[in-house]
């Protein structure tokens, strides 16, 4: 199996290119919604981010006020580092999941949809690894159109990450999303065929229907050597 990692900064076009990828029947692993699921209410990394940054983190309802919690970790680190450290065992098990759903199914290839692979060191397990990148001033722009935020939420959000240009070099394949979406759409096309490129054998022994071949190929290979001695 291919595991494409898709990857870029806050508001660079990842969701936008994860859809493109979806549109094309190459299914997506999103951290965001898994990072979602794993702060619900009475959920494990609920309980362990509740006791930590106590109730003024959350709503009349107990839910975690997203909006509030998000202030807080954008603009200290070690408060940031603290969140990032007590949900990374639930986000981590909730991806390989989704692996796991996705081999059973048999998909040959499937996108990993991680803003924070390179920070969260997960980049070693993803060949190739895409970056949406996008000019400062536009993932300023789009950032604050699209959350409604000001500009200081928005500088702060950006800074809490490792710079666009730092993942640019570590990246195999570059989508430079600083123009309009027609021009997205004409690059991720490119990008797609490069994607879609044939299993190497490695990719296909790490696929289902590989591992399965191997498997068959072991017990055949056992029952014939039995005949023979
Ligand atoms: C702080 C939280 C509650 C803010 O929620 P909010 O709904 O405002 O933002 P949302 O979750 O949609 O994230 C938007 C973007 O922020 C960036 N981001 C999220 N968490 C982080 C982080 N810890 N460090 C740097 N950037 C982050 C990502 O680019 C993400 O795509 C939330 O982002 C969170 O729980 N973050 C910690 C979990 C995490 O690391 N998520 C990223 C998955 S790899
Ligand atoms: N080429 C483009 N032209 C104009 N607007 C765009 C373009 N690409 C993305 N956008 C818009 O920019 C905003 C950010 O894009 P998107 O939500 O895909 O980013 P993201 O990287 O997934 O963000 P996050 O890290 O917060 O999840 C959205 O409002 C999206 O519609």
């Amino acid at each position: 199996m291919r595991m494409v990692g898709l990857t870029g900064g806050i508001a660079s076009g990842k969701s936008t290119v994860s859809s493109m990828f979806k549109n094309n029947n190459v299914p997506v692993v999103d951290a965001d919604v898994i990072a979602r699921d794993a702060l619900k209410k009475g959920s494990g990394g609920y309980k362990k981010v509740a006791e930590a940054f106590g109730p003024d983190i959350l709503q009349d309802d107990g839910h975690v006020d997203r909006l509030k919690l998000g202030r807080i970790v954008f603009s200290d680190a070690a408060k940031r580092q603290l969140l990032n450290r007590l949900l990374a065992p639930y986000i981590s098990s909730g991806i390989f999941l989704e692996i796991l759903k996705l081999w059973i199914k048999g998909h040959k290839v499937i996108v990993l949809d991680i803003p924070l692979l390179f920070e969260a060191k997960l980049d070693k397990w993803t060949k190739p690894i895409v970056l949406v990148w996008v000019d400062p001033e536009t993932q300023l722009r789009r950032l604050m159109e699209r959350d409604n935020s000001t500009e200081e939420d928005a500088r702060n959000r950006i800074n809490a990450q490792m710079s666009l240009d730092l993942k640019k070099n570590r990246a195999d394949i570059v989508i430079d999303n600083s123009g309009s979406l027609q021009d997205l759409q004409e690059r991720f096309s490119e990008v797609l065929s490069r994607v879609k490129r044939p299993l190497t054998w490695t990719e296909f022994w790490l696929s289902r229907d590989g591992a399965l071949s191997a498997f068959l190929g072991v017990i055949i290979g056992v029952l014939v050597v039995k005949k023979i001695f």
